[in-house]
């Protein structure tokens, strides 16, 4: 989605100012910020026009997702925050995931952040049958609704939720010995610090890939001025990884970023 695109986000905002009557702008000069703004749509609809179509329960789930009266479950206290309906990966985001997952061969993927279990879906979807996701989210909410539309498809027996809060799932399942072939860290910018360094140092199996979403958060990461909230955390999480010298790293500009790590060992043929 283009506004998380700080640039795009400055150009509606432009296109709007250069309207006011007193500042005499040419229908020229007005034409051609409305053509930025309109080419960065496009190529974001061009890319999602060329990325493949997402299974009908995937679709079911996002449609679910989108109709759901999050707000006013939020004001009757039934939700823990506000959920929004752009925290859904999209089909882009998705894809991506499904072709990592696929392509690293991997059979196990842990997950942070489940929501309504659109991503969990369809990493379940490109695991062998014997493969498993494990996903976690702190509200009992969103794991129920999740639970409930995971198990349409034929692959939801391969997804366990866990409901609690992750700063205790992941040393739980650490403490546990698990190890995961794929994570997907997607919940909770102010501990992304921490949830990096869990998951690489204790969950990731040998041979395993990391995705971490968000990782651009709305241009907080580079944006002088930045909007909204968790600005120092994003900054933080990249030095974070930055700082390792024992891992390969490549940051994506994938909707709202999308780092991607493994193991420097992991990398040679
Ligand atoms: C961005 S959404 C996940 C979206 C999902 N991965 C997808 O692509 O459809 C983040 C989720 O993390 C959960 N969450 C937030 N903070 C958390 C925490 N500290 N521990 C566990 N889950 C948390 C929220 O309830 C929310 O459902």
């Amino acid at each position: 989605m283009s506004h998380y695109d700080p640039v795009f986000v400055e150009i509606q905002d432009l296109r709007t100012e250069l309207n006011r009557e007193e500042l005499k702008i040419s229908d020229d000069i007005k034409e051609r910020v409305k053509n930025i703004e309109e080419l960065m749509m496009a190529r974001e609809r061009f890319c999602t026009d060329h990325t493949s179509d997402s299974s009908v329960e995937v679709q079911a789930i996002a449609k679910e997702t989108l109709d759901h009266p999050w707000k006013e479950l939020f004001q009757e206290g039934k939700i823990k925050f506000n959920m929004k309906t752009s925290m859904m990966s999209g089909n882009v985001t998705g894809c991506f995931l499904q072709f990592l997952v696929s392509s690293s061969k991997a059979k196990t993927v842990l997950e942070i952040g489940t929501f309504t279990g659109c991503s969990a879906l369809r990493m379940a979807e490109v695991l062998p049958p014997d493969g498993k996701v494990t996903t976690c989210d702190f509200d009992p909410y969103v794991v129920e609704f999740a639970r409930h539309w995971v198990d349409t498809s034929p692959h939801g027996n391969k997804i366990e939720i866990l409901l609690g809060y992750a700063k205790e799932t992941l040393p739980d399942l650490a403490k546990k010995g698990s190890k995961f072939d794929f994570i997907f860290i997607d919940a909770d910018k102010k501990r992304y610090v921490d949830y990096f360094k869990i998951c690489l140092d204790s969950l990731l199996a040998p041979g395993g890939t990391m995705a971490i979403d968000n990782a651009m958060y709305y241009g907080t990461a580079y944006a002088e001025k930045p909007r909204g909230l968790y600005g120092d955390h994003t900054r933080q999480f990249n030095e974070a990884v930055k700082q390792r010298q024992d891992i390969f790293h490549v940051l994506l500009p994938v909707r709202d970023g999308i780092m991607l790590v493994r193991r420097k060992t992991d990398m040679h043929g």
